[in-house]
């Protein structure tokens, strides 16, 4: 009997997506036996620091794309938006699971949505892609870092250091948490990150057997979409650490792209649409069009800050 190692990170969050993709793989294969490997990742060990200082790029990611790569895993289970455009050589996303909701949601200690907190209302959220759209809408609105797991940052709301705290509605979900969401925030109030509520499950390229299995629980529209906000990203050599958003939807053989990139502050913001065929095509021109608007400057000035 074969046995596969599953490589996942430890939160609770981690495990629900692991477990999920798993239940998914050992229904078309169970013959193999199947176990989960926890890794403690960089991102997870050092909490005191903000992200973006940390560095961002694949903060979560490298020590998990190492055991795959030392054979110690077999394949890994990702959040989509967590993965870096670069990928060792030698790994492979093999799937790319549906998408459940993508947008962020507000969850709020007086029930007030992100339009009716009272001026100087303290908002947590540690991405500057959040950060620089709730100041876009409300500018007298105190943003401050807030890290942990999502549980964390709800004990963190709970006990009164924010008001409010920004998270993604699909992490809330399959936590079963929804109930704790005051508001979901449409997409044109705050898009979200790339590849935001979709999993990427990661193997070895050579590993035939294992890749050929976790491919035919790939979602191919859901792929496609990902694809052109990953191009987009990428164009900005940026992770999930810079105030850059995207949001693809799929129709037919068109894909629809929205792109915003937003200094910090909110007071400068980039928006705009691209539509086409050619998934990194529409994401490549929709960069072009944004660094012809001026996105380079903000994003050169979101890095001088990170790197001082
Ligand atoms: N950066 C942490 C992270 N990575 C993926 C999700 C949510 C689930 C998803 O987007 O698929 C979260 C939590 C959050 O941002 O609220």
């Amino acid at each position: 009997m074969k046995t596969v190692s599953v490589g996942t990170r430890q939160s609770a969050l981690a495990l629900t997506q692991t477990q999920w993709v798993m239940d998914r793989l050992r229904k078309l294969q169970p013959d193999w036996e199947w176990r989960v490997e926890k890794i403690l990742t960089k991102g997870d060990r050092i909490l005191h620091v903000t992200l973006s200082k940390l560095g961002g790029k694949g903060l979560f990611i490298k020590e998990i794309e190492g055991a795959l790569l030392e054979g110690r895993i077999d394949l890994a289970v990702h959040s989509m938006k967590d993965l870096p455009a670069e990928m060792p050589e030698g790994l492979a996303i093999a799937a790319v699971t549906p998408r459940e909701d993508p947008r962020d949601c507000l969850i709020s200690r007086s029930g007030a949505g992100l339009d009716e907190l009272p001026a100087g209302a303290v908002v947590g959220t540690s991405s500057l892609r959040r950060q620089a759209q709730v100041l876009v809408r409300r500018p007298d609105l105190v943003v401050k870092p807030v890290r942990g797991n999502v549980e964390t940052r709800l004990r963190k709301l709970e006990e009164g250091q924010f008001d409010a705290i920004v998270l993604a509605r699909a992490g809330l979900s399959r936590l079963g948490l929804e109930d704790r969401i005051t508001e979901v925030l449409a997409v044109d109030k705050m898009v979200p990150a790339v590849g935001q509520g979709a999993l990427a499950v990661q193997c070895r390229g050579g590993d035939e057997s294992v890749f050929r299995l976790i491919r035919r629980i790939n979602d191919p529209e859901t792929e496609k979409a990902v694809r052109a906000e990953r191009a987009f990203l990428h164009a900005f050599q940026g992770g999930c650490h810079l105030p850059v958003a995207a949001y693809a939807q799929v129709e037919g053989e068109k894909v629809l792209l929205d792109g915003l990139v937003a200094s910090p502050d909110g007071r400068r913001v980039l928006r705009d649409r691209q539509e086409g065929n050619g998934a990194e095509e529409v994401g490549c021109r929709l960069a072009e069009k944004l660094l012809r608007q001026g996105a380079d400057e903000i994003l050169s000035a979101v890095r001088a800050e990170v790197e001082r």
